[in-house]
């Protein structure tokens, strides 16, 4: 499996299944996508801002909720295998992506996995164990979480570096040079820690040792 991004701003979402695992996906998505949560019961959990309606649509059913919202994305997280079914059948008949918490391995095109999902700003990391153990994917990510920190303010000042030396008409191959000796130097990580400002200095100091 390949991992791809999706911008889901402006999108919507359908997550049927308002226990522990919908309301974890719910959060996720509603981090960008209008996301409504249908369940009949709600799990004692932190939904984001995902809208909550309580019913409970039989297999029949849940097209009708998928033709109501046009999501881009159904999350079939029921503990009912008829109705996460449905919720998958009707997602493709719409032409929305479709998301199974109920099954691991292969999937057909437009059938999504989430991955366990580590951000500082701009700056993103998914692990995923291709469905033989979420528990890891878990465990990495945690790991990941502190050996990224910091990234966020080095993608913002690299963004910066990038559109100055852009507007300067530094050639492509001097740019690249440019950029990897910012991003690979521990000064200008450890002057980000201070302050964006800190860490312009620093790359600037660092640049123009390069040809020295
Ligand atoms: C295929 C996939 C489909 C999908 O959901 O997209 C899927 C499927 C299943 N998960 C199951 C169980 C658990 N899942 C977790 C946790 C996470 N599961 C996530 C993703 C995925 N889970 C996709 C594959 C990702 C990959 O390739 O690694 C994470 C990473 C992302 C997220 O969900 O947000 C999130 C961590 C988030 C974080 O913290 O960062 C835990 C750990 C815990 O709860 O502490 C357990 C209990 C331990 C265990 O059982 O291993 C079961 C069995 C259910 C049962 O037995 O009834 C199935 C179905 C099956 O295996 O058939
Ligand atoms: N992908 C993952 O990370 C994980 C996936 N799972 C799988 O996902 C399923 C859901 O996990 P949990 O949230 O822990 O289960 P759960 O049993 O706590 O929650 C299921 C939710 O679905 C709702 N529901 C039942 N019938 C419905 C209907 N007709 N329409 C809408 N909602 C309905 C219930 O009210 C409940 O809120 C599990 O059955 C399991 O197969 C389980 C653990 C982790």
């Amino acid at each position: 499996m390949i991992p791809l991004l999706h911008d889901f701003e402006g999108e919507a979402v359908l997550v049927v299944g308002g226990g522990p695992v919908g309301a974890r996906k719910a959060r996720s998505f509603a981090r960008e996508a209008r996301t409504v949560v249908v369940s009949p019961a709600f799990a004692d959990r932190d939904f984001g801002d995902a809208e909550l309606v309580r019913a409970a649509p039989a297999p029949g059913e849940v097209a009708d909720w998928v033709d109501r919202l046009d999501p881009a994305l159904v999350v079939a997280a029921t503990d009912d295998d008829a109705v996460n079914g449905a919720a998958e059948r009707a997602a493709r008949e719409a032409g929305a992506l479709v998301n199974r918490a109920d099954r691991s391995g292969g999937r057909d095109a437009g059938s999504v996995v989430v991955p366990a999902t580590v951000r500082d700003g701009s700056v993103v990391a998914a692990v995923a164990t291709g469905g033989a153990a979420p528990a890891l994917s878990k465990e990495l990510r945690r790991r990941i979480e502190s050996e990224i920190e910091g990234a966020g303010p080095m993608a913002d000042l690299v963004a910066e570096i990038r559109a100055d030396l852009k507007a300067a008409d530094v050639p492509p191959t001097d740019r690249r040079e440019a950029v990897r000796a910012v991003v690979g130097s521990s000064e200008v990580w450890k002057a980000l820690q201070e302050g964006l400002s800190n860490g312009r200095q620093e790359a600037d100091r660092v640049m123009e040792e390069i040809h020295d």
